[in-house]
């Protein structure tokens, strides 16, 4: 599988401070990566990095294997950033021409507004666009080109809550159609949703890299909760690989490593056991027992 964006060893200071420390991962074509970290942990720094918008203090990057300031990578890439942009007193169609200009093969028009969903809000002058409106245009401008790898810094910060659902599943779409995704976002039922891979940024180095299933095996325990009559020592003599939470009122409750292993020990007494429910905990609630681990 090609390896579109190479992050080498990149650290990075700002004066003092460090805010990347030995940072490498590759991304590969169609990948959708969903970077996680919380406020100040590097994401915006590390994008800049990989765009050659800033450089590292030490380590380098490649994109499309060659480096990226190179001119030949600039058509194959669209970044959505977190910021608008100074020019505010153009229309948002002027806007999307000026940046298509840039490009050897731009995208149409109407294909880029399709793509945003802006429609005729899309003529508005920037200045007069709500918030949500100035993201779609953000996206706009980031296809403009039609790039092989989008970069999405909090792309849905503001959008009300149908924007997001069709923004995802536009972004959904492009990943079916070939296109490498490199996403940030604070709301992590999206990044849940929506991502292949997950690098969690924590303490300037990278915590986890790896897919949602990875990041929830080596991060969180499954809970096993069902009802049944049986008396509660009856129901431990059977369970050896989970922990009993609570037994309340027929309803029991246990944490486990290995939810498919409890449940096989349960066999024994299945017929007498109902409402059998397993979960594990969301991107969100591993976040912030991860963050709150950092604390103690
Ligand atoms: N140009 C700069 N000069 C000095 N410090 C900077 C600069 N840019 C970023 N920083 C600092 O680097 C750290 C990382 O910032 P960055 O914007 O990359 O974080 P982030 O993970 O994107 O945060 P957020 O989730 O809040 O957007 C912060 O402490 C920030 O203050």
């Amino acid at each position: 599988m090609a390896t579109i964006v190479k992050a080498n060893n990149i650290s990075k200071h700002f004066g003092q401070k460090l805010v990347l420390d030995g940072v490498s991962f590759g991304i590969h074509k169609g990948e959708i990566v969903g970077l996680i970290g919380e406020n100040g942990a590097g994401k915006s720094t590390l994008i800049n990095i990989i765009l050659g918008l800033d450089s590292p203090s030490s380590g380098h990057v490649s994109l499309f294997d060659k480096k990226n300031d190179d001119k030949s990578v600039k058509d194959k890439v669209g970044v959505m950033f977190q910021d608008s942009y100074g020019l505010s007193r153009i229309r948002g169609t002027e806007m999307v021409e000026l940046v298509r200009s840039h490009f050897a093969n731009p995208l149409p028009i109407a294909t880029i507004n399709e793509l945003a969903g802006l429609g005729p809000d899309m003529r508005t002058m920037v200045l007069k666009m709500s918030g949500g409106q100035r993201r779609k245009l953000n996206f706009a401008l980031a296809m403009a080109g039609d790039p092989d790898i989008l970069f999405l810094d909090e792309p849905t910060a503001g959008m009300d809550s149908t924007s997001r659902y069709e923004f995802w599943n536009q972004v959904r779409q492009l990943s079916q159609a070939g296109k490498t995704i490199f996403v940030t976002s604070h709301y992590l039922e999206e990044i849940e949703d929506i991502a292949s891979r997950i690098i969690f940024l924590r303490n300037h180095q990278i915590l986890f890299d790896g897919t949602m299933a990875n990041l929830k095996n080596r991060f969180t325990k499954s809970i096993v909760e069902f009802d049944t009559r049986k008396p509660e020592k009856e129901i431990i003599a059977y369970v050896h690989t989970g922990s009993l939470d609570s037994d309340n009122q027929g309803h029991y409750t246990f944490t486990t490593d290995d939810p498919d292993k409890l449940i096989q020990e349960l066999v024994p007494v299945i017929s007498e056991i109902q409402h059998i429910k397993i979960t594990q905990n969301t991107l969100d609630q591993i976040f912030r027992e991860v963050m709150k681990e950092g604390q103690n």
